[in-house]
């Protein structure tokens, strides 16, 4: 073999060596790569099955092969392991969940299928709340593994507008929705609390026509397709008015103010073409949007763009009518609930709108007023209650924090009275007497209020009622203990709030829930009678009444002020700080100022038995016009009281009974009853002071000098019956025989009343003399030796009591001024000597003298300090002055009244009552 041979097999041979070698490796590679694709063909389809969601893959044609493949079988089991295992939660309890909240929260015709409603007009009146949710039809979760159903509700009223968006050909299922809840909304409240407005963009007529039946009761207003402005400023003029009125309570919106909605919702649906509205009505709706919900305005908007900033649910249907909603997201597919029955649709609404008629053509009365059951109300954020009727709709009358105080105004006759009477009616029957109280005040003669009292032929009294004064014409200062004692109870509430770091009643109400804190509303009849002078009265009253305007609020105590006579309130509008804070009006027909005139001059031409009623300080947006029951015949008002007498807390007191025209019997008097035999200081009861209590006027004796007592006046039957009242009360407070009485009678047409008061004396066992003209001057000299002769020490013993009663001491003065030639003392020195020594030792003189110059003849010149309490009738104030303060000035006397005024406890004189003392009847 040549060399050359060699070399090249030598060097075929590596050649083929290394052909070899490379077909190995390629063979290797190419294996590996086969590996890899297949991996990845597997990833890939995992991938699409997870991506796509494993029910879409299975219905995907594309996939149909590598699903059946052999390859891929463990990639879908997986998948479909994993499938059930993310909706195991979901499949077990999800749609029985959502079914259980709708049925909660969607009761009646919200939520159940029609045949159990349609056609039977609704009840619901927004106090048992409103349903938060309303059906519209069925869903389904698509993608789980065992689909299963439930129902699909939307939010509406309140909470929501809702957003319809179909297509073409999917539009008539967005009308039977739309129809569907119409008659939802419609059936589920009581005819007339749903308004409905339709605007169609395409059709004057012909959208919903099964509702048509409602346009006869104004329950379904169709608005012309060329006007939608109309349709939007009537509602931006409702969400105003409903701002400024029902909002001004405090609430957010008209569905927290409590119980029972006063106020309708009005639906407002509006079908569109899928075009955008014009600029300034599509401005407008998202105003009408943005402050509709908590004003009642409530907008279905169907194929319309728009953007709202506001809440708002979507519904959107598809070509083929299934329906996805924002609320239950993409994933679930709803089957929109059909259409309700069309041959039963027009009848239900016939029905709802014969129902509506019959309610406000219904004269409705006082017992229309009351709610079904008494006392279910709450007055922590205040009181509310209806006084009347609005075509059928009730009235409603509210004080709270933000409108604390009312101002009722019309000229006599034009029923006042009755509307207080009803107000108040309706007030009692649903708030607890431990939720408020009533102080009552009537300044008109006559007596409208005291069938709030027990009286002789009508034993009942209005649980609610803890004052009631009546036949207080006179007596201008039973108005200011009035609000002189709400001024006390405001501060007492402030201390309490304060104490709690709180500001307001309602929040106390809370720090402090077993604490007793009721409203209080005080209602003053004619009350221009309390500024009806220029006097301290009228300064009093105006200043308490300042303060409680200003501050009561807060408090809960409320003001209710009512006025026949226009100068009552044009004094009144003097004083803005007061007038500014009764931002109640009411005004009965002819009622002039009570509004804001000129501007609202709605009074003038108010039929009879009708108010306005007003929240804004009268202006005019806030008018409600009101027909008021008859509250004050048979069978009303009496009615009511003696049912809720009946349901009274057994341990409640009956109301304080100030009747100016009666005479308090000292017998029957609690201070009186209280009195028992004392070793100290007795104290003398003079008469009854205007006070909220009826309170004694009280005198103490005390052995200091001045504790004597004079009355001043013309008129035997005053004198006898203070000094009756101070003698009774006195003895009953000493053991019998531990005092002495001595009476002296010195003028003729007293000696009945002091023949009286002995007999009573002596029946009570006392030891008493009844002596005349001719006694007077002995028992004088002889008390006044004993006195003397205590002081100078001749006599070791103490002496007893001892009271000298003596009728017209005047009377006596000449046959006083004989001097005893011995002693050259008088029978006048031997007065002043009792007068000045005896209440030390224990002897009092109670002297009725009939004027002021007969009493400063009877004193020292000059020094009366010996008369340190006394109570004149029959004298003018300016007489007064050397015994009193200067605000006795402002005194003019007035039949059975005294003004008392003690030197030793009085800042200020007080007028006092004479008693009866005669035995109690
Ligand atoms: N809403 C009403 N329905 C029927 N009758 C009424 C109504 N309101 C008042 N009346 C009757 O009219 C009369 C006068 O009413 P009321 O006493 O309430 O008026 P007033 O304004 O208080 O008058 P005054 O100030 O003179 O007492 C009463 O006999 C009353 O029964």
């Amino acid at each position: 073999m040549s060399r050359r041979d060699e070399r090249r097999r030598r060097i075929e041979a590596s050649f083929e060596e290394f052909r070899r070698a490379v077909a190995a490796a390629l063979g290797n590679a190419s294996r590996e790569l086969r590996q890899l694709v297949d991996e990845r063909a597997r990833d890939m389809f995992e991938v699409m099955l997870r991506g796509e969601g494993v029910d879409r893959a299975m219905a995907d044609p594309v996939l149909k092969k590598a699903l059946q493949a052999e390859r891929f079988e463990r990639q879908l089991a997986r998948t479909m392991i994993d499938r059930v295992e993310a909706f195991r939660e979901w499949s077990e309890r999800g749609p029985s969940r959502l079914t259980a909240l709708v049925n909660a929260v969607a009761p009646g015709a919200a939520s159940w299928p029609p045949e159990r409603w349609l056609g039977r007009p609704g009840t619901a009146d927004g106090s048992d709340g409103v349903p938060e949710l309303w059906r519209i039809g069925t869903g389904m979760v698509l993608s789980a593994p065992e689909p299963q159903t439930f129902p699909v509700a939307v939010p509406l009223l309140d909470h929501s507008h809702l957003h319809v968006v179909s297509t073409p050909d999917s539009r008539m299922v967005a009308d039977a929705l739309v129809e569907n809840l119409l008659l939802r909304l419609v059936s589920y409240f009581q005819p007339g609390l749903v308004n409905i407005h339709v605007w169609d963009v395409n059709q004057l007529t012909g959208s919903l026509p099964g509702l048509y039946p409602l346009t006869r009761a104004g329950l379904l207003t169709v608005h012309d397709p060329a006007r939608l402005h109309e349709l939007l400023d009537e509602l931006s003029d409702h969400i105003r008015r409903v701002h400024t009125g029902v909002l001004v309570e405090g609430h957010q919106s008209v569905r927290s103010v409590g119980g029972r909605r006063t106020e309708p919702w009005r639906v407002a649906v509006l079908f569109g073409n899928r075009q955008a509205l014009r600029e300034e009505h599509q401005q407008q709706l998202q105003r009408v949007a943005r402050n509709g919900l908590a004003c009642g305005v409530q907008l279905i908007i169907v194929d319309i763009p728009v953007s709202v900033n506001s809440p708002i649910e979507t519904v959107v249907i598809a070509e083929d009518q299934s329906a996805t909603t924002t609320m239950t997201g993409k994933h679930v597919t709803v089957a929109l609930d059909p259409q309700f029955p069309q041959t039963q649709v027009p009848r239900a609404c016939a029905t709802i709108a014969e129902k509506r008629e019959e309610r406000r053509t219904r004269l409705s009365t006082f017992a229309d007023l009351l709610p079904e059951s008494f006392w279910q109300d709450s007055s922590a954020a205040g009181v509310v209650a209806p006084v009347g009727y609005d075509e059928g709709e009730p009235v409603h009358v509210g004080l709270g924090d933000t409108s604390p105080h009312a101002l009722i105004g019309g000229p006599s006759g034009s029923g006042k009275t009755n509307f207080l009477y009803a107000m108040l009616g309706s007030l009692a029957a649903r708030y607890h007497p431990e939720e408020l109280e009533l102080y009552l005040l009537d300044f008109k003669e006559g007596v409208s209020f005291a069938q709030f009292a027990p009286g002789r032929k009508d034993p009942t009294w209005l649980p609610h009622a803890r004052l009631v004064g009546v036949n207080v014409n006179t007596d201008r200062e039973f108005g200011v203990a009035l609000l002189r004692f709400l001024a006390d109870e405001m501060r007492r509430r402030a201390d309490a709030a304060k104490q709690h770091e709180v500001t307001k009643l309602e929040q106390l109400r809370e720090e402090d829930p077993d604490g007793r804190w009721p409203r209080i509303v005080a209602v003053i009849d004619e009350f221009q009678y309390l500024f009806g002078e220029r006097d301290q009265v009228t300064a009093q009253a105006t200043q308490l009444l300042e303060d409680v305007a200003r501050r009561g609020r807060s408090q809960g105590i409320h003001l209710v002020l009512s006025s026949q006579d226009v100068s009552g309130i044009e004094g009144f509008w003097g004083k803005s700080a007061i007038f500014e804070q009764f931002t109640v009006r009411i005004a009965l027909p002819k009622a002039r100022r009570v509004l804001a005139e000129p501007q609202n001059d709605a009074a003038v031409e108010l039929p009879r038995w009708h108010a306005v009623v007003n929240h804004e300080s009268g202006v005019r947006p806030g008018n409600a016009i009101a027909r008021i029951p008859d509250a004050t015949g048979r069978g009303t008002f009496d009615k009511l009281q003696a049912e809720l007498h009946a349901r009274r807390p057994a341990d409640l007191a009956e109301p304080i009974l100030f009747d100016g025209s009666k005479v308090p019997n000292l017998q029957a008097l609690p201070d009186f009853q209280a009195l028992r035999p004392v070793e100290g200081n007795p104290t003398v009861l003079l008469g009854q002071v205007i006070d909220v209590a009826g309170s004694a006027a009280k005198v103490r004796f005390a052995r200091t000098p001045g504790r004597n007592i004079a009355v001043i006046g013309s008129l035997a039957e005053d004198a006898a019956a203070v000094l009756g009242g101070a003698t009774l009360s006195l003895a009953r407070q000493h053991e019998v025989g531990a005092a002495q009485f001595s009476l002296a009678c010195l003028a003729e047409d007293a000696w009945p009343y002091a023949d009286k008061l002995c007999k009573q004396l002596r029946n009570a066992g006392h030891s008493a003399d009844l002596l005349g003209l001719d006694g007077i001057r002995t028992l004088l000299d002889a008390t006044a030796a004993r006195l003397t002769a205590s002081i100078t020490g001749e006599t070791g013993a103490p002496l007893p009591p001892h009271y000298l009663v003596v009728y017209a001491v005047d009377a006596a003065h000449t046959l006083l001024e004989n001097k005893n030639p011995t002693t050259r003392m008088s029978g006048v020195d031997s007065l002043r000597t009792v007068l000045k020594h005896g209440p030390e030792n224990r002897t009092h003189l109670l002297g009725w003298w009939r004027g002021v110059q007969r009493l400063k003849n009877s004193l020292p010149p000059g020094v009366y300090d010996d008369i340190g309490a006394w109570l004149a009738f029959d004298v003018q104030g300016k007489e007064l002055l050397s015994f009193g303060p200067e605000q006795v000035m402002a005194w003019s006397p007035r039949p059975r009244r005294g003004l008392f005024f003690d030197r030793f406890e009085h800042s200020r004189p007080q007028v006092v009552i004479p008693f009866d003392t005669g035995e109690e009847s």
